[in-house]
């Protein structure tokens, strides 16, 4: 408590504490001889002292009133002469025992009081409501409650609303919110605090923070309520009586809480939320446990557009985050936890501070978006807290804290504590709701935990239909067919898998799949990251007539699919081959783009008529400027000269002083190098973009008879490379296949690869590689290079093929990126079958935490490019942060001028061991025309 207030109450108390001595203390002291209202007046100042010591956490008194025995005799008098007692003197009583432990004394004198409950004065009924939630049986307390509204809402038709103090609809709303009691009253309450709020001139916080939040508890805080809220509570911060951390506790998370809050982005509203975070900030040592979860769940709910602004760029490049911003909150509150609070939380409370981290940046159980607060030491000791609770979780604080790990990428280092946590969620799993379950399964499914994401598969097939999404949740339902799916992938089991598939489910399925026209007729918000993730789902368990009734029902409720979505389909619609019903050229023309082109095939013809003219391609607008350089490079470079699309690919970015995320420059030296000394017959690219380096690739392997499959995930990307490869002469080299590499890396042609290029989202790296292996897919001296390993960066993929796995070799070349001002990058070339030494001690296979949390703030940036503009100070900023951390784990470049690289050619070991040699050069197996 601060010092204002506990002067203040001293001052008030001071009486009482001087009836507390003479009368308790005095020895011999006679309660029996004294006349009813004294002992009234007794019974007032003992409860009066109660409060005052138990609040200031003195223990001056030294005594615990509620088993003190004089307190006690005269508590017992009292009630035996209730009968003698005037209403308001009842309400007192009530008061004081309420407040006093006294408990077992509240019933007969309650029963007493509500008797009278019509000639109470209105301060009396707030004292009464406060009291009837002590009583120890709940339904006695509602009930008492009941008829003192009922004398409340009869005073307010009656008198004026003046004639309310602040105190006492506090009390009586907070009594409601408390006994979870509704009624109309609550809505006259409201318009009476709304009333009084307006004319007073200075409030208690405490009144403030129980208004706001009985009124948030009873679901009826409007806009103008927290308008008044929000002007009084920034009229009191710095008074008497400012915020203390039970106030700022309550209001902050009332205000979170209230849908008002977030959609009426009131700047002064803003303004007193912004100071309330200000002073939680400045009193992290006064905050408990229960406080700090209830701040950072608000600060985490008010969402990236709330009072403090996004989530900062602090938290992902060791710097110190500015005061007042998201990022400060999260890490003033979080040190505080560390520190120490984490042994006071509660289950479910872990399971908010979890949740609050990861939503921080405003990722939803929709969106898995950039964001959230990731800090490595809060969670694993909120991991180590939660090891000893897990039998006290509920099945939603499962959820919470495993939607939590699996969004910020938070991998215990101890296998077993993870295997743990799995465990009891889905143990816990059949009490969950549709949501939690299918949240679940997406978490386990990230998380990339098969094995008990296999127990979960098999919960679902005797799941009951009420813990199934209903069908109208699509967002649910794809949450749960993909994370199903991906314990199919993850163990190599994709096929066959749909026999295992419960019913219910598979009815949930299609329900929620013919659901969409309802949805679209309706007028209502398709979720397409949701649908895309369904038909990823949908495709890999192998569920054809669920995949063609989604894609059916796709084309006509959707009017424009998502990259994702369209890419799924069209690898869907391949794997179909379904000529009946035409599905791939209809997924083309949903996107008004003609027939694709085919596989491998020449494309649609280009712009030799020039713009507007017949047979040209009309792009979407946003890829204006991809289109713009096809015209460009079909305009410039002579048809058939890959030299000339290459050089104009060049010289358009130039021009027009536009980056493009291609591996231009020195990048394009390095991969020339590692063509020319190994000289690989079957290329694989993963993320091809406009083809640049597609055609690089393909004018080499050109010359030795080789091939490139270049992967896509979006079609309008693919169909633009095709186009591009067209105009090269390079159709026959380079086939250029659409789909996302989690897809369709498995259905690739039956071959292995000499060199894979990875240009894809780094953190996608190390599961395509892992998957590749698995399916055998790369020969035995294969060669991988990696793009931006620096830059957003790939730290998992890196520790993988340089400390990890005995079967790569790396070198690091340092480099400036293509195109960004020169900001430094690197890229890695990774041989396959050389041994290196004995792996790192301790080394179990799992990925350190500082790896761990190096890919999370490089996906973050990543986001974050996309999202908004990274200036090219942040990104070398950004780049030397993680080059020096990579540093800390031991991953530093080794070639650091682009003039060493013919090196690399003493490096590599050339003459890659085939595998396959005998299907690797027909061109059927590559999709391509012979
Ligand atoms: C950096 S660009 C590729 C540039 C290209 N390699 C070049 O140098 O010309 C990355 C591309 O990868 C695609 N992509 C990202 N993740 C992918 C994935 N998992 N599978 C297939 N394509 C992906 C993106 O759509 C984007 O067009």
């Amino acid at each position: 408590m601060d010092g204002g207030r506990a002067a203040a109450s001293w001052k008030k108390c001071t009486r009482a504490a001087q009836v507390l001595e003479l009368v308790l203390e005095k020895p011999g002291s006679s309660w029996a001889g004294l006349p009813s209202d004294r002992l009234v007046s007794a019974a007032h100042a003992v409860a009066r002292w109660h409060r005052y010591a138990k609040s200031t956490g003195t223990a001056r008194a030294g005594r615990d009133t509620g088993k003190d025995a004089e307190w006690l005799k005269a508590a017992s008098l009292l009630v035996s002469r209730t009968a003698e007692l005037q209403p308001s003197s009842l309400a007192a009583v009530c008061w004081a025992f309420a407040s006093t432990s006294t408990g077992v004394f509240l019933p007969r004198v309650m029963e007493s009081a509500i008797a009278k409950v019509h000639e109470q004065a209105a301060a009396d009924l707030g004292r009464l409501a406060w009291s009837a939630v002590e009583l120890v049986d709940v339904a006695t307390a509602r009930n008492a409650l009941h008829c003192i509204l009922e004398a409340m809402a009869r005073k307010m038709a009656s008198h004026p609303v003046h004639s309310l103090q602040i105190l006492d609809i506090a009390q009586v709303a907070w009594s409601m919110a408390r006994l979870t009691v509704r009624s109309d009253t609550a809505v006259a309450l409201r318009q009476a605090a709304i009333c009084k709020l307006s004319t007073c001139s200075t409030c208690d916080s405490r009144h403030l923070s129980n208004l706001a939040w009985s009124f948030v508890k009873l679901s009826c805080a409007d806009e103008p309520l927290l308008k008044h809220l929000a002007a009084r509570a920034v009229d009191t911060v710095g008074t008497l009586h400012p915020f203390g951390p039970q106030e700022l506790s309550n209001t902050l998370w009332a205000f979170a809480a209230a849908t008002h809050a977030h959609t009426m982005r009131d700047a002064d509203v803003w303004g007193c939320l912004n100071q309330l975070f200000a002073s939680a900030q400045s009193m992290p040592g006064s905050l408990s446990g229960q406080h700090l979860a209830n701040i950072l769940w608000a600060a985490a709910r008010l969402g990236p557009l709330g009072p403090l602004g996004p989530l900062g760029p602090g938290g992902s490049q060791g710097r110190q985050p500015q005061p007042g911003t998201l990022s400060n909150v999260f890490l003033v509150l979080g040190q505080a936890l560390v520190r120490g609070r984490v042994v006071e939380l509660a289950p479910q409370q872990l399971a908010a501070i979890v949740w609050a981290c990861a939503a921080a940046g405003g990722a939803s159980t929709q969106n898995k978006r950039s964001g959230g607060y990731r800090d490595p030491e809060l969670l694993a000791a909120l991991e180590g807290k939660m090891a000893c609770r897990l039998t006290e979780m509920t099945p939603r604080a499962f959820a919470n804290v495993l939607w939590g790990f699996a969004t910020l990428a938070f991998l215990s280092e101890s296998p077993h504590a993870r295997a743990r946590l799995y465990a009891a969620a889905v143990s816990h799993s059949a009490e969950m709701s549709a949501q939690e379950f299918a949240i679940t399964a997406w978490s386990l499914g990230t998380l990339q935990a098969v094995v008990h994401l296999q127990a979960l598969a098999s919960l679902a097939a005797t799941a009951s239909t009420a813990q199934l999404p209903s069908s109208s949740a699509t967002n649910e339902v794809a949450n749960l067919v993909w994370g199903l799916s991906h314990a199919g992938l993850s163990a190599g089991l994709s096929a066959g898998l749909s026999e295992s598939i419960p019913s219910p489910l598979l009815e949930m399925i299609h329900g929620s799949i013919e659901g969409l026209a309802h949805q679209a007729a309706h007028g209502e918000p398709i979720d397409l990251r949701g649908l895309s993730m369904l038909a990823r789902g949908l495709l890999k368990l192998s569920l054809r007539d669920a995949f063609h009734g989604l894609l059916d029902h796709a084309l006509v409720s959707v009017p424009e699919l998502s990259p994702d979505l369209a890419s799924a389909f069209l690898v869907g619609a391949t794997e179909l081959g379904d000529a009946q019903h035409d599905c791939e050229r209809r997924v083309w023309a949903h996107l008004g783009l003609g027939d694709g082109g085919g596989e491998g095939g020449e494309g649609g013809e280009g712009g030799e008529g020039g713009e507007g003219g017949e047979g040209v391609q009309k792009w979407p607008s946003r890829v204006g400027r991809e289109a713009e350089l096809l015209r460009f490079v079909q305009r410039f470079a002579s048809r058939g000269d890959a030299q000339a699309v290459l050089s104009m690919v060049e010289a358009f970015c130039k021009s027009r002083k536009l980056w493009l995320k291609v591996a231009g420059s020195e990048k394009a030296q390095v991969l020339e190098q590692v063509l020319e000394t190994l000289r690989p017959n079957s290329v694989l690219e993963v993320g091809c973009y406009v083809g640049f380096s597609a055609i690089r690739l393909g004018a080499a392997v050109r010359n030795w008879g080789g091939r490139v499959v270049s992967l896509e995930m979006d079609p309008v990307f693919a169909l633009i490379s095709r186009e591009m490869v067209a105009h090269a002469g390079l159709s026959e080299v380079v086939d250029v296949r659409v789909g996302h590499s989690e897809l369709i890396l498995s259905r690739l042609p039956a071959k292995s690869f000499d060199m894979c290029f990875f240009d894809q989202r780094g953190n996608r790296f190390l599961e395509d590689l892992e998957q590749l292996e698995r399916m055998g897919k790369l020969s035995r001296k294969a060669v991988v290079v990696a793009d931006n390993v620096l830059k957003p960066g790939a730290p998992a993929f890196l520790w993988h093929v340089c400390s990890k796995s005995q079967t790569w070799r790396t070198l690091i070349v340092e480099l400036r990126d293509f195109g960004t001002c020169g900001v430094l990058d690197w890229m890695s070339v990774s041989q396959r079958g050389a041994t290196r030494g004995e792996p790192p001690r301790g080394c179990d296979g799992s990925i350190p935490q500082a790896i761990q949390h190096l890919a999370w703030q490089a996906d973050d940036m990543r986001w974050r490019s996309i999202d908004y503009h990274v200036a090219p100070e942040e990104w070398t900023e950004f780049a030397e942060y993680m080059k020096t951390s990579l540093k800390s784990a031991g991953l530093e470049a080794e070639l650091r001028d682009i003039r060493d690289l013919p090196l690399m050619s003493c490096w590599l070991e050339t003459a890659p061991d085939r595998d396959t040699q005998t299907s690797e050069n027909d061109p059927r197996q590559w999709g391509l025309a012979d």
